[in-house]
Protein backbone atom coordinates (compact mmCIF):
# COMPACT_ATOMS: atom_id res chain seq x y z
CA UNK A 1 0.00 0.00 0.00
CA UNK A 2 2.88 2.17 1.36
CA UNK A 3 4.86 1.48 -2.06
CA UNK A 4 1.00 2.29 -4.37
CA UNK A 5 0.75 5.42 -2.07
CA UNK A 6 4.28 6.78 -2.89
CA UNK A 7 4.17 5.54 -5.96
CA UNK A 8 0.90 7.43 -6.38
CA UNK A 9 2.83 10.18 -4.77
CA UNK A 10 5.65 9.93 -7.16
CA UNK A 11 2.97 9.51 -10.36
CA UNK A 12 1.41 12.42 -8.40
CA UNK A 13 4.80 14.42 -8.54
CA UNK A 14 5.43 13.47 -12.13
CA UNK A 15 2.10 14.80 -13.19
CA UNK A 16 1.95 18.50 -11.66
CA UNK A 17 5.91 18.29 -12.97
CA UNK A 18 4.76 17.79 -16.50
CA UNK A 19 2.00 20.11 -15.83
CA UNK A 20 3.88 22.76 -14.82
CA UNK A 21 6.45 22.01 -17.66
CA UNK A 22 3.26 22.28 -20.11
CA UNK A 23 2.30 25.32 -18.57
CA UNK A 24 5.30 27.28 -18.66
CA UNK A 25 5.78 26.20 -22.56
CA UNK A 26 2.32 27.87 -23.09
CA UNK A 27 3.08 30.56 -21.28
CA UNK A 28 6.23 31.53 -23.45
CA UNK A 29 4.46 30.33 -26.39
CA UNK A 30 1.71 33.08 -25.50
CA UNK A 31 4.53 35.80 -24.42
CA UNK A 32 6.50 35.39 -27.43
CA UNK A 33 2.74 35.43 -29.54
CA UNK A 34 1.83 38.73 -27.62
CA UNK A 35 5.19 40.11 -28.15
CA UNK A 36 5.22 39.24 -32.12
CA UNK A 37 1.33 40.84 -31.33
CA UNK A 38 2.49 44.31 -30.15
CA UNK A 39 5.10 44.46 -32.38
CA UNK A 40 3.12 43.73 -35.40
CA UNK A 41 0.65 46.22 -34.09
CA UNK A 42 3.14 48.60 -33.57
CA UNK A 43 4.47 48.23 -37.42
CA UNK A 44 0.60 48.52 -38.33
CA UNK A 45 0.51 51.58 -36.15
CA UNK A 46 3.70 53.34 -37.86
CA UNK A 47 1.95 51.86 -41.21
CA UNK A 48 -1.50 53.12 -40.34
CA UNK A 49 0.41 56.62 -38.90
CA UNK A 50 2.40 57.42 -42.16
CA UNK A 51 -0.32 56.80 -44.45
CA UNK A 52 -2.45 59.17 -42.41
CA UNK A 53 0.35 61.17 -42.43
CA UNK A 54 0.11 61.75 -45.97
CA UNK A 55 -3.46 62.19 -45.93
CA UNK A 56 -3.08 65.16 -43.72
CA UNK A 57 -0.12 66.53 -45.57
CA UNK A 58 -2.08 65.94 -48.45
CA UNK A 59 -5.74 66.70 -47.65
CA UNK A 60 -4.81 69.23 -44.94
CA UNK A 61 -1.00 69.52 -45.49
CA UNK A 62 -1.93 73.39 -44.29
CA UNK A 63 -2.69 73.83 -47.74
CA UNK A 64 -5.46 75.91 -48.12
CA UNK A 65 -6.30 76.50 -52.11
CA UNK A 66 -8.66 79.42 -50.99
CA UNK A 67 -6.48 80.82 -47.97
CA UNK A 68 -4.25 83.16 -48.77
CA UNK A 69 -1.32 82.79 -46.66
CA UNK A 70 -1.34 79.43 -47.75
CA UNK A 71 2.40 78.54 -50.22
CA UNK A 72 -0.58 76.71 -52.49
CA UNK A 73 1.18 75.27 -55.52
CA UNK A 74 4.84 76.64 -55.22
CA UNK A 75 4.90 75.39 -51.51
CA UNK A 76 3.91 72.18 -52.91
CA UNK A 77 6.53 71.57 -55.47
CA UNK A 78 9.39 73.41 -52.91
CA UNK A 79 8.27 70.14 -50.37
CA UNK A 80 9.12 67.78 -53.41
CA UNK A 81 12.21 68.99 -54.79
CA UNK A 82 13.65 72.17 -52.48
CA UNK A 83 13.75 71.09 -49.25
CA UNK A 84 17.17 71.32 -48.39
CA UNK A 85 17.24 67.02 -46.78
CA UNK A 86 16.84 66.32 -50.68
CA UNK A 87 19.96 68.07 -51.74
CA UNK A 88 22.49 66.87 -49.30
CA UNK A 89 23.66 63.85 -46.91
CA UNK A 90 25.16 60.61 -48.09
CA UNK A 91 24.30 58.41 -51.03
CA UNK A 92 22.00 56.04 -48.90
CA UNK A 93 21.19 59.43 -47.07
CA UNK A 94 19.86 60.89 -50.79
CA UNK A 95 18.89 57.73 -51.84
CA UNK A 96 16.05 56.95 -49.20
CA UNK A 97 15.28 61.32 -49.90
CA UNK A 98 14.65 60.36 -53.84
CA UNK A 99 12.46 57.10 -52.69
CA UNK A 100 11.22 59.19 -50.19
CA UNK A 101 10.37 62.33 -52.47
CA UNK A 102 8.98 59.99 -55.28
CA UNK A 103 6.01 58.15 -53.03
CA UNK A 104 5.30 61.63 -51.34
CA UNK A 105 5.59 63.00 -54.34
CA UNK A 106 3.06 61.13 -55.94
CA UNK A 107 0.81 62.20 -53.21
CA UNK A 108 1.67 66.17 -52.93
CA UNK A 109 0.95 65.78 -56.89
CA UNK A 110 -2.33 64.65 -56.54
CA UNK A 111 -3.10 66.15 -52.89
CA UNK A 112 -2.31 69.80 -54.76
CA UNK A 113 -4.52 67.91 -57.77
CA UNK A 114 -7.50 67.58 -55.26
CA UNK A 115 -7.10 70.55 -53.20
CA UNK A 116 -6.80 72.67 -56.39
CA UNK A 117 -9.29 70.03 -58.07
CA UNK A 118 -11.76 71.23 -55.05
CA UNK A 119 -11.02 74.70 -55.22
CA UNK A 120 -11.48 74.93 -58.78
CA UNK A 121 -15.43 73.40 -58.12
CA UNK A 122 -14.63 70.07 -56.14
CA UNK A 123 -15.26 67.62 -59.47
CA UNK A 124 -13.53 64.74 -57.42
CA UNK A 125 -9.61 65.96 -57.28
CA UNK A 126 -7.53 63.70 -58.94
CA UNK A 127 -8.98 60.41 -57.26
CA UNK A 128 -8.96 57.32 -60.01
CA UNK A 129 -7.64 53.74 -59.78
CA UNK A 130 -4.79 53.06 -57.45
CA UNK A 131 -5.26 56.15 -55.60
CA UNK A 132 -6.48 54.75 -52.45
CA UNK A 133 -5.04 57.23 -50.06
CA UNK A 134 -7.22 60.09 -51.83
CA UNK A 135 -10.10 61.06 -50.20
CA UNK A 136 -10.51 64.58 -49.44
CA UNK A 137 -12.46 65.59 -46.50
CA UNK A 138 -13.39 69.25 -48.21
CA UNK A 139 -16.92 70.39 -48.95
CA UNK A 140 -16.90 70.38 -52.60
CA UNK A 141 -16.79 74.05 -53.30
CA UNK A 142 -19.33 76.02 -55.90
CA UNK A 143 -17.34 75.95 -59.74
CA UNK A 144 -14.27 78.67 -58.42
CA UNK A 145 -14.56 81.12 -62.12
CA UNK A 146 -10.93 82.69 -60.95
CA UNK A 147 -13.50 85.84 -61.40
CA UNK A 148 -10.02 87.04 -58.99
CA UNK A 149 -7.77 86.10 -62.28
CA UNK A 150 -10.44 87.58 -64.77
CA UNK A 151 -10.16 91.38 -63.00
CA UNK A 152 -6.61 90.81 -63.65
CA UNK A 153 -6.70 90.98 -66.82
CA UNK A 154 -8.32 94.14 -66.95
CA UNK A 155 -5.80 95.79 -65.36
CA UNK A 156 -1.91 96.08 -65.64
CA UNK A 157 -1.23 95.65 -62.47
CA UNK A 158 0.08 92.29 -62.35
CA UNK A 159 1.91 92.73 -65.44
CA UNK A 160 4.83 91.31 -63.92
CA UNK A 161 3.10 87.86 -63.47
CA UNK A 162 0.86 88.26 -66.41
CA UNK A 163 2.81 89.15 -69.21
CA UNK A 164 1.53 91.29 -72.46
CA UNK A 165 3.71 89.48 -74.85
CA UNK A 166 1.57 87.45 -77.04
CA UNK A 167 3.47 87.01 -80.42
CA UNK A 168 1.93 89.91 -83.00
CA UNK A 169 1.90 88.05 -86.19
CA UNK A 170 0.95 91.14 -88.25
CA UNK A 171 4.16 92.79 -88.06
CA UNK A 172 7.76 91.06 -88.54
CA UNK A 173 6.79 88.25 -89.78
CA UNK A 174 8.58 86.68 -92.66
CA UNK A 175 8.00 83.41 -94.14
CA UNK A 176 10.12 80.88 -95.03
CA UNK A 177 9.50 81.46 -98.50
CA UNK A 178 10.68 84.98 -98.02
CA UNK A 179 13.62 84.32 -96.00
CA UNK A 180 15.21 81.92 -98.71
CA UNK A 181 13.56 83.72 -101.56
CA UNK A 182 11.42 80.33 -102.25
CA UNK A 183 8.45 80.21 -103.83
CA UNK A 184 6.25 77.00 -104.36
CA UNK A 185 6.13 75.62 -108.06
CA UNK A 186 2.93 74.81 -109.80
CA UNK A 187 2.80 71.53 -108.63
CA UNK A 188 4.12 72.03 -105.46
CA UNK A 189 2.84 69.72 -102.76
CA UNK A 190 0.36 70.61 -99.85
CA UNK A 191 3.62 70.03 -97.34
CA UNK A 192 5.78 72.16 -99.15
CA UNK A 193 3.61 75.11 -99.28
CA UNK A 194 2.55 74.44 -96.09
CA UNK A 195 6.83 74.47 -94.98
CA UNK A 196 7.24 77.47 -96.96
CA UNK A 197 4.12 79.53 -95.19
CA UNK A 198 5.89 78.72 -92.00
CA UNK A 199 6.74 82.06 -90.28
CA UNK A 200 9.04 83.36 -88.09
CA UNK A 201 6.25 83.42 -85.22
CA UNK A 202 4.54 80.35 -85.69
CA UNK A 203 4.03 77.62 -87.95
CA UNK A 204 0.60 78.27 -89.33
CA UNK A 205 -1.98 80.71 -89.14
CA UNK A 206 -4.76 80.25 -86.83
CA UNK A 207 -7.25 80.49 -90.18
CA UNK A 208 -4.50 78.30 -91.85
CA UNK A 209 -6.30 76.00 -94.22
CA UNK A 210 -3.04 73.77 -95.37
CA UNK A 211 -2.97 71.77 -91.92
CA UNK A 212 -5.95 70.12 -93.02
CA UNK A 213 -5.20 69.00 -96.63
CA UNK A 214 -1.24 67.91 -95.26
CA UNK A 215 -2.79 65.70 -92.71
CA UNK A 216 -5.48 64.56 -95.35
CA UNK A 217 -2.26 63.51 -97.54
CA UNK A 218 -0.42 61.79 -94.76
CA UNK A 219 -3.55 59.31 -94.32
CA UNK A 220 -4.26 59.03 -97.50
CA UNK A 221 -1.35 59.06 -100.08
CA UNK A 222 0.33 55.67 -100.92
CA UNK A 223 2.84 54.68 -99.59
CA UNK A 224 6.74 54.41 -101.01
CA UNK A 225 8.82 53.67 -99.50
CA UNK A 226 9.94 53.24 -95.66
CA UNK A 227 13.21 53.85 -94.04
CA UNK A 228 13.93 53.86 -90.66
CA UNK A 229 15.21 57.47 -88.81
CA UNK A 230 18.57 57.31 -87.73
CA UNK A 231 19.25 58.20 -83.33
CA UNK A 232 16.97 58.92 -80.85
CA UNK A 233 16.26 55.92 -78.19
CA UNK A 234 12.96 54.30 -79.63
CA UNK A 235 12.01 53.37 -83.05
CA UNK A 236 11.05 56.02 -85.63
CA UNK A 237 10.25 55.93 -89.31
CA UNK A 238 10.63 58.01 -92.68
CA UNK A 239 8.04 56.99 -94.13
CA UNK A 240 7.97 58.73 -98.29
CA UNK A 241 5.16 59.03 -100.31
CA UNK A 242 4.77 60.61 -104.15
CA UNK A 243 6.20 63.73 -104.63
CA UNK A 244 8.86 64.28 -102.15
CA UNK A 245 6.31 64.26 -99.07
CA UNK A 246 7.70 62.50 -95.82
CA UNK A 247 6.27 62.02 -92.37
CA UNK A 248 7.66 60.88 -89.08
CA UNK A 249 6.24 57.59 -88.13
CA UNK A 250 5.95 56.40 -84.62
CA UNK A 251 4.03 53.09 -84.30
CA UNK A 252 2.13 51.98 -81.93
CA UNK A 253 3.39 49.78 -79.06
CA UNK A 254 0.60 49.71 -76.12
CA UNK A 255 -3.17 49.86 -75.89
CA UNK A 256 -4.20 53.12 -74.68
CA UNK A 257 -5.44 52.17 -71.41
CA UNK A 258 -1.48 51.53 -70.65
CA UNK A 259 0.05 53.71 -68.59
CA UNK A 260 3.26 54.40 -67.78
CA UNK A 261 5.00 51.42 -65.37
CA UNK A 262 4.68 52.52 -61.76
CA UNK A 263 8.60 51.74 -61.64
CA UNK A 264 9.15 53.40 -64.89
CA UNK A 265 11.37 56.97 -64.89
CA UNK A 266 10.15 59.60 -67.30
CA UNK A 267 13.54 58.17 -69.33
CA UNK A 268 12.92 54.72 -69.70
CA UNK A 269 8.67 54.93 -70.16
CA UNK A 270 8.32 53.76 -73.80
CA UNK A 271 6.99 56.16 -76.55
CA UNK A 272 2.79 56.12 -77.34
CA UNK A 273 1.93 56.55 -81.10
CA UNK A 274 -1.60 58.34 -79.79
CA UNK A 275 0.65 61.27 -77.43
CA UNK A 276 2.15 62.74 -80.57
CA UNK A 277 -1.14 62.69 -82.07
CA UNK A 278 -3.36 64.28 -79.22
CA UNK A 279 -0.67 66.54 -78.65
CA UNK A 280 -0.78 68.64 -81.82
CA UNK A 281 -4.19 68.80 -81.38
CA UNK A 282 -3.74 70.68 -78.27
CA UNK A 283 -0.83 72.75 -78.93
CA UNK A 284 -3.22 74.23 -81.77
CA UNK A 285 -6.55 74.19 -79.22
CA UNK A 286 -3.87 76.20 -76.82
CA UNK A 287 -2.99 78.81 -79.60
CA UNK A 288 0.51 77.61 -80.16
CA UNK A 289 0.78 76.33 -83.03
CA UNK A 290 4.37 75.21 -82.72
CA UNK A 291 3.76 71.35 -83.10
CA UNK A 292 3.91 69.90 -86.80
CA UNK A 293 0.68 68.36 -88.00
CA UNK A 294 0.34 64.71 -86.72
CA UNK A 295 -1.82 62.23 -87.67
CA UNK A 296 -2.94 58.54 -87.05
CA UNK A 297 -3.13 56.10 -89.57
CA UNK A 298 -3.70 52.10 -89.74
CA UNK A 299 -0.68 50.40 -92.23
CA UNK A 300 -0.73 47.12 -93.63
CA UNK A 301 2.28 45.55 -92.14
CA UNK A 302 3.46 43.62 -94.86
CA UNK A 303 2.17 45.70 -98.14
CA UNK A 304 2.73 48.87 -96.69
CA UNK A 305 6.04 48.79 -94.66
CA UNK A 306 7.84 44.92 -95.11
CA UNK A 307 7.49 45.46 -98.86
CA UNK A 308 8.76 49.21 -99.00
CA UNK A 309 11.70 48.70 -96.07
CA UNK A 310 14.88 49.67 -96.94
CA UNK A 311 17.48 47.35 -96.56
CA UNK A 312 18.57 47.50 -92.69
CA UNK A 313 15.11 48.06 -91.73
CA UNK A 314 14.43 44.98 -93.61
CA UNK A 315 16.51 42.80 -91.93
CA UNK A 316 15.01 43.10 -88.28
CA UNK A 317 12.06 42.14 -90.06
CA UNK A 318 10.72 38.08 -88.38
CA UNK A 319 7.62 36.18 -87.51
CA UNK A 320 6.64 35.56 -84.15
CA UNK A 321 5.48 32.24 -82.38
CA UNK A 322 1.73 33.72 -83.17
CA UNK A 323 2.99 34.48 -86.56
CA UNK A 324 2.54 37.75 -86.92
CA UNK A 325 4.52 39.71 -88.86
CA UNK A 326 6.94 41.95 -86.18
CA UNK A 327 10.43 44.23 -86.82
CA UNK A 328 12.69 45.87 -84.42
CA UNK A 329 14.77 47.99 -86.47
CA UNK A 330 18.00 49.36 -84.76
CA UNK A 331 17.87 51.94 -82.23
CA UNK A 332 19.58 52.49 -78.60
CA UNK A 333 17.27 50.98 -76.55
CA UNK A 334 13.59 49.67 -77.76
CA UNK A 335 15.02 47.69 -80.30
CA UNK A 336 15.65 44.19 -79.90
CA UNK A 337 13.22 40.84 -80.28
CA UNK A 338 11.55 41.92 -76.77
CA UNK A 339 10.58 45.55 -77.91
CA UNK A 340 9.43 44.05 -81.72
CA UNK A 341 6.50 45.57 -83.32
CA UNK A 342 3.96 43.08 -84.71
CA UNK A 343 1.02 43.38 -86.68
CA UNK A 344 -2.33 42.91 -85.25
CA UNK A 345 -2.72 40.19 -87.62
CA UNK A 346 -1.32 42.64 -90.36
CA UNK A 347 -2.55 45.73 -89.02
CA UNK A 348 -0.37 48.36 -87.75
CA UNK A 349 -1.40 51.56 -86.52
CA UNK A 350 1.06 55.06 -85.92
CA UNK A 351 1.54 58.86 -85.52
CA UNK A 352 2.34 60.65 -88.46
CA UNK A 353 4.40 63.70 -88.24
CA UNK A 354 4.81 65.87 -90.95
CA UNK A 355 8.04 66.66 -91.98
CA UNK A 356 9.89 69.83 -90.65
CA UNK A 357 11.74 71.83 -93.84
CA UNK A 358 14.88 71.09 -94.44
CA UNK A 359 15.69 73.94 -96.85
CA UNK A 360 19.13 74.94 -97.27
CA UNK A 361 20.17 78.74 -97.01
CA UNK A 362 23.96 79.33 -96.50
CA UNK A 363 25.40 79.12 -92.83
CA UNK A 364 21.84 79.50 -91.46
CA UNK A 365 20.42 76.23 -92.19
CA UNK A 366 18.44 73.99 -90.15
CA UNK A 367 17.48 73.73 -86.66
CA UNK A 368 19.19 75.30 -83.63
CA UNK A 369 19.56 72.82 -80.63
CA UNK A 370 18.87 74.38 -77.29
CA UNK A 371 19.01 72.97 -73.94
CA UNK A 372 16.20 73.53 -71.86
CA UNK A 373 17.10 75.45 -68.40
CA UNK A 374 14.31 73.14 -66.91
CA UNK A 375 15.82 69.55 -68.29
CA UNK A 376 15.74 66.93 -66.02
CA UNK A 377 19.10 64.84 -64.86
CA UNK A 378 17.87 61.83 -66.70
CA UNK A 379 19.60 60.09 -63.67
CA UNK A 380 17.80 57.65 -61.21
CA UNK A 381 19.37 59.32 -57.98
CA UNK A 382 20.63 62.65 -59.22
CA UNK A 383 18.55 65.76 -59.32
CA UNK A 384 19.03 68.52 -61.59
CA UNK A 385 19.79 72.41 -60.41
CA UNK A 386 16.26 73.41 -60.64
CA UNK A 387 15.10 71.16 -58.48
CA UNK A 388 17.70 72.00 -55.55
CA UNK A 389 18.13 75.82 -56.29
CA UNK A 390 15.17 77.70 -55.45
CA UNK A 391 16.93 81.25 -57.16
CA UNK A 392 16.76 78.73 -60.18
CA UNK A 393 14.39 81.16 -62.46
CA UNK A 394 16.49 84.27 -61.45
CA UNK A 395 19.66 82.25 -63.02
CA UNK A 396 17.80 81.82 -66.26
CA UNK A 397 16.40 85.24 -66.27
CA UNK A 398 20.09 86.65 -66.64
CA UNK A 399 20.99 84.42 -69.68
CA UNK A 400 20.71 84.70 -73.15
CA UNK A 401 18.14 84.63 -74.85
CA UNK A 402 15.97 84.59 -71.95
CA UNK A 403 17.09 87.54 -70.60
CA UNK A 404 15.02 89.48 -73.14
CA UNK A 405 12.37 89.25 -75.81
CA UNK A 406 10.06 86.20 -76.21
CA UNK A 407 12.24 82.92 -75.31
CA UNK A 408 11.38 82.82 -71.13
CA UNK A 409 7.67 83.30 -71.96
CA UNK A 410 7.71 80.17 -74.82
CA UNK A 411 9.20 78.11 -72.11
CA UNK A 412 5.98 78.88 -69.45
CA UNK A 413 3.73 77.88 -72.74
CA UNK A 414 5.54 75.12 -73.15
CA UNK A 415 5.63 73.83 -68.94
CA UNK A 416 1.99 74.74 -69.42
CA UNK A 417 1.81 72.24 -72.79
CA UNK A 418 3.83 69.56 -71.47
CA UNK A 419 2.04 69.71 -67.71
CA UNK A 420 -1.42 69.44 -69.20
CA UNK A 421 0.29 66.06 -71.20
CA UNK A 422 1.94 64.90 -68.81
CA UNK A 423 4.94 65.00 -70.25
CA UNK A 424 8.35 65.08 -68.32
CA UNK A 425 10.90 64.48 -71.30
CA UNK A 426 11.98 67.96 -72.09
CA UNK A 427 15.51 67.74 -72.60
CA UNK A 428 16.00 69.77 -75.47
CA UNK A 429 14.22 72.29 -77.92
CA UNK A 430 14.65 73.49 -81.84
CA UNK A 431 13.89 76.51 -83.36
CA UNK A 432 14.87 77.54 -86.95
CA UNK A 433 18.13 79.08 -87.43
CA UNK A 434 17.16 81.60 -89.79
CA UNK A 435 14.64 83.54 -87.60
CA UNK A 436 17.40 83.96 -84.84
CA UNK A 437 16.27 83.79 -81.29
CA UNK A 438 13.15 86.08 -81.48
CA UNK A 439 11.71 83.01 -82.92
CA UNK A 440 9.09 80.00 -81.25
CA UNK A 441 10.48 76.82 -79.75
CA UNK A 442 9.14 73.85 -82.41
CA UNK A 443 7.02 71.72 -80.18
CA UNK A 444 8.71 68.55 -81.17
CA UNK A 445 8.35 64.86 -79.40
CA UNK A 446 5.66 64.48 -77.09
CA UNK A 447 5.64 60.46 -77.27
CA UNK A 448 6.16 60.21 -73.60
CA UNK A 449 2.92 61.99 -72.80
CA UNK A 450 -0.15 60.97 -71.57
CA UNK A 451 1.33 58.25 -69.68
CA UNK A 452 -0.30 58.85 -65.77
CA UNK A 453 -3.80 60.42 -66.09
CA UNK A 454 -4.03 60.05 -62.55
CA UNK A 455 -1.26 61.82 -61.53
CA UNK A 456 -0.74 65.63 -61.66
CA UNK A 457 2.90 66.02 -62.08
CA UNK A 458 3.82 69.27 -60.44
CA UNK A 459 7.50 69.27 -61.35
CA UNK A 460 6.55 69.89 -64.90
CA UNK A 461 5.33 73.13 -63.68
CA UNK A 462 8.79 74.14 -61.82
CA UNK A 463 9.07 77.16 -64.78
CA UNK A 464 6.06 78.91 -64.32
CA UNK A 465 6.00 77.98 -60.33
CA UNK A 466 9.42 79.41 -60.03
CA UNK A 467 9.58 82.28 -62.33
CA UNK A 468 5.92 83.22 -61.72
CA UNK A 469 5.02 84.13 -65.24
CA UNK A 470 3.09 83.28 -67.88
CA UNK A 471 1.43 84.83 -70.78
CA UNK A 472 -1.55 86.76 -70.63
CA UNK A 473 -3.12 85.30 -74.01
CA UNK A 474 -2.29 81.59 -72.39
CA UNK A 475 -3.95 82.50 -69.23
CA UNK A 476 -6.72 83.51 -71.33
CA UNK A 477 -7.12 80.77 -72.98
CA UNK A 478 -6.77 78.52 -69.73
CA UNK A 479 -9.44 80.71 -68.16
CA UNK A 480 -11.46 79.85 -71.42
CA UNK A 481 -11.52 76.28 -70.64
CA UNK A 482 -12.14 76.06 -67.00
CA UNK A 483 -15.16 78.40 -67.59
CA UNK A 484 -16.85 77.41 -70.87
CA UNK A 485 -18.92 76.82 -72.91
CA UNK A 486 -16.46 73.88 -73.78
CA UNK A 487 -13.73 72.36 -71.80
CA UNK A 488 -10.53 71.34 -72.81
CA UNK A 489 -11.59 67.96 -72.89
CA UNK A 490 -14.69 68.71 -75.13
CA UNK A 491 -12.40 70.75 -77.35
CA UNK A 492 -10.29 68.25 -77.59
CA UNK A 493 -12.72 65.47 -77.59
CA UNK A 494 -14.37 67.07 -80.97
CA UNK A 495 -10.85 67.61 -82.42
CA UNK A 496 -9.45 64.38 -82.05
CA UNK A 497 -12.29 62.49 -83.02
CA UNK A 498 -11.23 63.40 -86.91
CA UNK A 499 -8.81 61.01 -86.87
CA UNK A 500 -8.81 58.03 -88.26
CA UNK A 501 -7.39 56.48 -85.27
CA UNK A 502 -10.01 58.01 -83.31
CA UNK A 503 -10.53 57.62 -80.01
CA UNK A 504 -7.10 58.76 -79.85
CA UNK A 505 -7.52 59.14 -76.27
CA UNK A 506 -8.29 56.80 -73.49
CA UNK A 507 -11.37 58.82 -71.44
CA UNK A 508 -8.88 59.57 -68.49
CA UNK A 509 -6.47 61.36 -70.26
CA UNK A 510 -9.28 63.81 -71.14
CA UNK A 511 -10.29 64.26 -67.53
CA UNK A 512 -6.99 64.88 -66.36
CA UNK A 513 -6.61 67.85 -69.36
CA UNK A 514 -9.54 69.52 -67.41
CA UNK A 515 -7.93 68.23 -63.88
CA UNK A 516 -4.50 70.32 -64.85
CA UNK A 517 -6.16 73.26 -66.22
CA UNK A 518 -7.55 73.90 -62.54
CA UNK A 519 -3.87 73.11 -61.05
CA UNK A 520 -2.54 76.41 -63.37
CA UNK A 521 -5.24 78.91 -62.75
CA UNK A 522 -4.79 77.56 -59.04
CA UNK A 523 -0.74 78.32 -59.62
CA UNK A 524 -1.20 82.00 -61.23
CA UNK A 525 -3.56 82.73 -57.90
CA UNK A 526 -0.58 81.73 -55.82
CA UNK A 527 1.99 84.08 -57.91
CA UNK A 528 -0.50 86.75 -57.42
CA UNK A 529 -0.48 86.44 -53.93
CA UNK A 530 3.02 86.07 -53.47
CA UNK A 531 4.07 88.56 -55.99
CA UNK A 532 2.12 92.17 -55.09
CA UNK A 533 2.75 94.80 -57.58
CA UNK A 534 5.76 96.95 -56.45
CA UNK A 535 7.84 94.55 -55.01
CA UNK A 536 10.27 92.50 -55.76
CA UNK A 537 9.47 88.76 -56.67
CA UNK A 538 8.85 87.24 -53.63
CA UNK A 539 8.44 83.87 -55.12
CA UNK A 540 12.17 83.27 -54.64
CA UNK A 541 12.48 83.97 -51.26
CA UNK A 542 10.06 82.73 -49.47
CA UNK A 543 11.34 78.87 -48.91
CA UNK A 544 9.45 79.46 -44.83
CA UNK A 545 5.92 79.24 -46.46
N1 LIG B 1 8.18 66.13 -87.87
C1 LIG B 1 9.50 65.97 -87.97
N2 LIG B 1 10.12 66.08 -89.14
C2 LIG B 1 11.46 65.93 -89.25
N3 LIG B 1 12.25 65.69 -88.23
C3 LIG B 1 11.70 65.56 -87.02
C4 LIG B 1 10.29 65.70 -86.84
N4 LIG B 1 10.02 65.53 -85.54
C5 LIG B 1 11.19 65.30 -84.95
N5 LIG B 1 12.21 65.32 -85.84
C6 LIG B 1 13.63 65.14 -85.56
O1 LIG B 1 13.87 63.85 -85.11
C7 LIG B 1 14.48 63.87 -83.85
C8 LIG B 1 13.92 62.73 -83.02
O2 LIG B 1 12.54 62.88 -82.87
P1 LIG B 1 11.86 62.63 -81.45
O3 LIG B 1 12.56 63.45 -80.43
O4 LIG B 1 10.42 62.82 -81.62
O5 LIG B 1 12.17 61.08 -81.26
P2 LIG B 1 12.74 60.32 -80.01
O6 LIG B 1 12.81 58.87 -80.34
O7 LIG B 1 11.94 60.69 -78.83
O8 LIG B 1 14.17 60.88 -79.90
P3 LIG B 1 15.03 61.03 -78.60
O9 LIG B 1 15.13 59.67 -78.01
O10 LIG B 1 16.33 61.57 -79.10
O11 LIG B 1 14.30 61.97 -77.70
C9 LIG B 1 14.16 65.24 -83.27
O12 LIG B 1 15.14 65.73 -82.41
C10 LIG B 1 14.03 66.10 -84.50
O13 LIG B 1 15.24 66.72 -84.82
MN1 LIG C 1 12.24 61.65 -77.11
Amino acid sequence: MAVLRTMKLKERLFISLGATLVLLTLLLIVDVQMDFGVANRHLLQQQHQSQHQKIRFGNGNDYDATAAGAGGMLHEFKRKFLQKSNSSGSKEASTQAAAASQSGGVTSGQDAAAAAAAAAGGSGGAAGPGTGTMHSTRKPTPHDRYVDLQKLLLTDEYYHVIVDNAPDVSVDNPTLSEMLHRTASANASNLERFQLRITKKELYSEQDTLVDAVLRDMIKLPIQHVVQKEGGTQLKLIIEYPNDIKALMKPMRFPRDQQTLPNHFYFTDYERHTAEIAAFHLDRILGFRRAMPVAGRTLNITTEIYQLAEENLLKTFFVSPSLNLCFHGKCSYYCDTSHAICGNPDLLEGSFAAFLPNFESGNRKGRKLWRHPWRRSYHKRKKAQWETDANYCALVRDIPPYDEGRRLYDLMDMAVFDFLTGNMDRHHYETFKIYGNETFPLHLDHGRGFGRPFQDELSILAPVLQCCVIRKSTLIRLLEFHNGPKTLSQLMNESLSNDPVSPVLWQPHLDALDRRTGIILQSIRDCIKRNPPGEVDASENDLSS
